[in-house]
C-alpha cells in the first residue's frame, strides 16, 4: 500500500471519511480537557486548600487509606490535621510567601495511624487554590540518586555523538527504572513522533524507527509538557480516585492539575496504553530552545511503581542531556557553515584573475553539492544560467527564477521538498522535486538554486493508522488505536527536507556569490574601460598611417626633453628628415605606393632606434627623431646610420628611396621652436648639398 501524501493525520482516515470529518474529529480530540479530570491516580493523595491555607477545599477520596483521615473529617477540619504542622509551615514559607508560580517539591514526616511516614509533596497554585499532591517515600536513598545524576553529568559531557548520547540515555534510564522499553521519541515538524533511540528487554517488542501519528499525542497534551516536564502513570489500568467535592467551593470547573504529577489518566489514553500492551508509562519532555523537541518515553509491560525521588532524578538526567545535545547539534551546524565559508575563501583563481559566475560554480559546485547533499546547483542570472550536476533545462530554471522574483520575498530562502505541490510544478523535471532557492542580495532577479532528488522511503507506523477513527453517534471521533502491529507506507514525490542550517548556509553562499559575481562584473567593466582608454590614448598620440608618434606627441616629447636638459643637463638631439624627390615618386607610382614607402621607412627606422629614442611624423613626408642622452657628434653618427638604413630598403618594383637628414642638438636656452628651426635649416642644407646626406647645424655663437 502506498501513500503519497505527507499529512499523517490524513493517513488516519480511511477513504470513507472526508477531510472535514477528520479535521473536526482531531479538533474535538484536541479539546479533551485532560488537565481537569476531577480525579487522581491512586498512587497518591491530593489536598486542595484556600490560598491562605486556612481551609481544605477538596480532597481525594482515598484520604482515609492514605493519610488516615476520612474525607468528611478532612473537609470539616483544620488543614493542620490533614497535612501536619511541618508541611503546613513549609507550604507557607516555600510556596505562599515566596510566591512561586511553578510547582515546588517538599518532603515531610507525618504520623499515619500511629506510624511515622515520609511523604514527597508536589505543591503548586491552581487558580485560587493551593494544591498539595502527596506520595509515600518508601525507601529514600537520596545519595544513590544523587550519585546516579552526578555520574550521568560526567558521562554526558564525554559523549560527542548525538546518536550515542541518546542511546546511552535510554540505557542508563532503563538500568535505573527497570522499565521494559525506554525510547527517545522525536517530533517532526507536523508533530508525528519517530522513535530514534531505544533500549529494551527481550520481552518488549521494538518500536525503534517507528512513526507515531501526531494524533497519538494531541495538542493539549503537548502543551501540558511545556508546563510540566514529567508524566508518570505507574499503573495504566488503576481506577481513578475522584476528588471530593468534584469542584472547589466557588468553581464551576474541576481543579486544574496541569502542574501536578497525580492527574488521573484520561480514559482514551488508558485504552491507548492497554491496546499497546503498556501497563506503566513514564514520559519526560525534551525541549530544545523552549520548543518541545521530543520525549523520553518509558514503558512497563505491567504496572510499575515509581519512587517520586527516582522520577525527579530521571527528570534531572533528561534536562541535563538537552544542553549537550544542543551543543552537539550546534557543533555540527557550525562545521557545515565553516565548510561553506572555507570554500568561499578563495576569492580568485590561482592566477589572481577573478572568476565569473560560471567559473565559480564549475570550480566549487561539486564541493557545495556534497556539503549540502544536493543533486544540482544553478545560478540563474536574469535570462541566463550556469550550473553543475543534474538540473532542469535552462528555460525551466529561468521560469522558476522569474516566478520567485515576482512572488517571493527576496530576503529569505524559499524551499520545498515537493515541487509538484507548489506553483513551480509546471517547470519541475524528472525526480528533482526538492528545491532550495535564495536570491542574491545584489540583484533580485539573480537566484542561487539547489535541487534534490526524490527520496522514496518507507515509514513504519506503530499500528495501522486507519484503525483510529470510528463513527459514534453519527459523528466521526478519534478512538485509541486497537492494533499496534507494524504497518508501512511509502512516501513518494518528496526529497529530503531542507534543514534550517542548510538554508542559512545557502544564504551565506548566495551573499558570497553576489560579492564575487559583482567583483567579476566590475573587473570586466574595468578591463573594457582600460582597453578603450588605451585605444583612445593611441589615437590621440599616434600617427594613423605609420603608427609612430604624431606631431602632438612629438611636441610633448621635445618639451619633456627640454625640461630634463634644463634641469639635469641631459643632452639630446633632433634629426629632421624627409624623402627625396617624393613628389616625383608619388607622381610615378601613385599616392598609395608613396604611403607604403612611408610605412616601410618607419618600420625600418623604428627597428634601428634605441628604446630611449622616439620617431614621430612631423607632417606630410617629414619625420623627426628625438634622440635622448645624445650630443651632436653621436647624433650625426645616428643620422648617418638612419640614412643608410633607408637607402638600403629594397622596395621591389618601386626601387629605392633616400632621405636627407638635418641634425641639431640642444643648447642651453633652446626652445622647441628654435630647435626645430635649426633642424629644418640643416635638412635644407642637406637638400641643397645634393640630398641623401646628413647636415648638422649647431646653435649660433650668439645663442651659445
Ligand atoms: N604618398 C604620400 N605623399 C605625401 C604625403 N605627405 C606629403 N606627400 C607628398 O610629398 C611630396 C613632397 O614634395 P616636395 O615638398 O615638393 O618635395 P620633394 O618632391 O620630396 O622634393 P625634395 O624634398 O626637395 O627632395 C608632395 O608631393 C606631397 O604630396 C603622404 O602622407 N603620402
Amino acid at each position: 500500500m502506498a501513500s503519497t501524501h505527507e499529512d499523517p493525520s490524513a493517513l488516519n482516515a480511511p477513504t470513507r471519511y472526508s477531510a472535514a470529518q477528520v479535521a473536526a474529529a482531531l479538533e474535538a480530540c484536541a479539546r479533551e480537557p485532560v488537565h481537569i479530570p476531577g480525579a487522581i491516580q491512586p498512587v497518591g493523595c491530593l489536598v486542595s486548600l484556600d490560598a491562605d491555607l486556612k481551609r481544605v477545599r477538596q480532597i481525594s477520596a482515598n484520604s482515609e487509606t492514605f493519610l488516615g483521615i476520612s474525607v468528611a473529617a478532612a473537609l470539616a477540619g483544620e488543614p493542620r490535621e490533614v497535612l501536619g504542622d511541618e508541611l503546613l509551615n513549609l507550604l507557607d514559607t516555600e510556596l505562599v510567601k515566596k510566591q512561586h508560580s511553578s510547582a515546588c517539591v517538599l518532603t515531610t514526616l507525618r504520623e499515619v495511624r500511629g506510624e511515622q511516614r515520609r511523604f514527597h509533596a508536589v505543591v503548586y497554585h491552581s487558580g485560587d487554590a493551593v494544591v498539595v499532591e502527596l506520595e509515600h517515600l518508601m525507601c529514600p536513598d537520596g545519595h544513590r540518586l544523587l550519585d546516579t545524576v552526578n555520574n550521568w553529568l560526567v558521562e554526558v559531557g564525554q559523549l560527542d555523538d548525538i546518536d550515542v548520547l541518546l542511546d546511552t540515555l535510554t540505557q542508563r534510564v532503563q538500568e535505573l527504572t527497570g522499565h521494559e522499553r525506554v525510547m527517545v521519541y522525536r517530533f517532526d515538524e507536523k508533530w508525528n513522533g519517530r522513535v530514534i533511540a531505544e533500549t529494551r528487554l527481550p520481552e518488549a517488542k521494538s518500536f525503534l524507527d517507528h512513526y507515531f501519528p501526531a494524533s497519538d499525542i494531541p495538542a493539549q497534551v503537548r502543551r501540558l509538557y511545556d508546563i510540566n516536564r514529567v508524566r508518570s502513570i505507574p499503573d495504566a489500568s488503576a481506577p481513578a480516585v475522584p476528588l471530593v467535592p468534584p469542584c472547589g467551593p466557588s468553581e464551576a470547573v474541576p481543579l486544574d492539575m496541569s502542574q501536578g504529577v497525580l492527574r488521573a489518566v484520561a480514559p482514551i489514553h488508558q485504552e491507548y496504553l492497554t491496546n499497546m500492551g503498556v501497563g506503566a508509562s513514564l514520559s519526560v519532555a525534551m525541549h530544545e530552545e523552549g520548543r518541545l523537541w521530543g520525549l523520553l518515553a518509558c514503558h512497563g509491560l505491567k504496572s510499575r511503581p515509581l519512587e517520586a525521588d527516582l522520577r525527579d532524578a530521571l527528570c534531572a538526567m533528561v534536562q541535563s542531556t538537552m544542553p549537550r545535545m544542543m551543543l552537539l547539534h550546534a557543533r555540527a551546524d557550525t562545521r557545515l557553515l565553516q565548510h561553506i565559508h572555507d570554500s568561499n575563501d578563495i576569492l580568485s583563481d590561482e592566477s589572481g584573475r577573478l572568476l565569473g559566475p560560471d567559473g565559480l560554480v564549475q570550480r566549487h559546485g561539486a564541493q557545495w553539492l556534497e556539503l549540502l547533499d544536493a543533486e544540482g546547483i544553478a545560478l540563474v542570472i536574469g535570462k541566463a544560467s550556469c550550473g553543475l550536476g543534474t538540473l532542469p533545462a535552462e528555460e525551466n530554471l529561468v521560469a522558476m527564477a522569474d516566478w520567485l522574483s515576482r512572488f517571493q520575498q527576496h530576503d529569505s530562502p524559499w524551499h520545498t521538498q515537493a515541487l509538484e505541490k507548489t506553483p513551480l510544478a509546471p517547470w519541475q523535471e524528472g525526480d528533482l522535486c526538492g528545491l532550495l532557492a535564495v536570491a542574491l542580495p545584489t540583484e533580485s532577479t539573480h537566484w542561487l538554486m539547489l535541487f534534490r532528488r526524490e527520496q522514496r522511503h518507507s515509514r513504519r507506523w506503530a499500528g495501522k493508522p486507519e484503525d483510529t477513527p470510528m463513527i459514534r453517534d453519527g459523528q466521526l471521533i478519534l478512538t485509541p488505536r486497537r492494533s499496534f502491529a507494524q504497518w508501512q507506507d511509502e512516501v513518494r514525490g518528496q526529497s529530503r527536507a531542507w534543514r534550517n542550517i542548510e538554508c542559512r548556509a545557502v544564504g551565506d553562499l548566495a551573499k558570497n556569490l553576489a560579492v564575487l559575481t559583482s567583483n567579476h562584473e566590475i573587473a570586466q567593466l574595468n578591463e573594457r574601460l582600460h582597453r578603450a582608454n588605451r585605444k583612445l590614448k593611441n589615437l590621440a598620440f599616434s600617427d594613423s598611417l605609420t603608427g609612430c608618434w604624431n606631431r602632438y606627441r612629438m611636441e610633448q616629447g621635445i618639451d619633456a626633453a627640454l625640461n630634463a636638459a634644463e634641469r639635469y643637463y641631459h643632452p639630446f638631439a633632433l634629426l629632421l628628415f624627409d624623402v627625396d624627390h617624393f613628389k616625383q615618386f608619388n607622381d610615378t607610382h601613385g599616392h598609395e605606393a608613396g604611403d607604403q614607402v612611408l610605412v616601410e621607412i618607419t618600420r625600418a627606422l623604428q627597428d634601428s632606434l634605441r628604446e630611449s629614442d622616439a620617431l614621430g611624423r612631423w607632417g606630410g613626408e617629414e619625420f623627426l627623431v628625438l634622440a635622448n642622452h645624445c650630443e651632436t657628434q653621436e647624433a650625426t653618427r645616428l643620422a648617418e646610420r638612419l640614412r643608410q638604413c633607408v637607402a638600403s630598403i629594397d622596395l621591389g618594383k618601386l626601387g629605392r628611396v633616400t632621405i636627407s637628414i638635418g641634425v641639431t642638438s640642444w643648447h642651453p636656452g633652446d626652445t622647441r621652436k628654435r630647435l626645430v628651426a635649426r633642424a629644418d635649416e640643416a635638412m635644407y642644407q642637406a637638400k641643397e648639398n645634393g640630398r641623401n646626406r646628413v647636415e648638422t647645424v649647431e646653435a649660433s655663437p650668439a645663442q651659445v
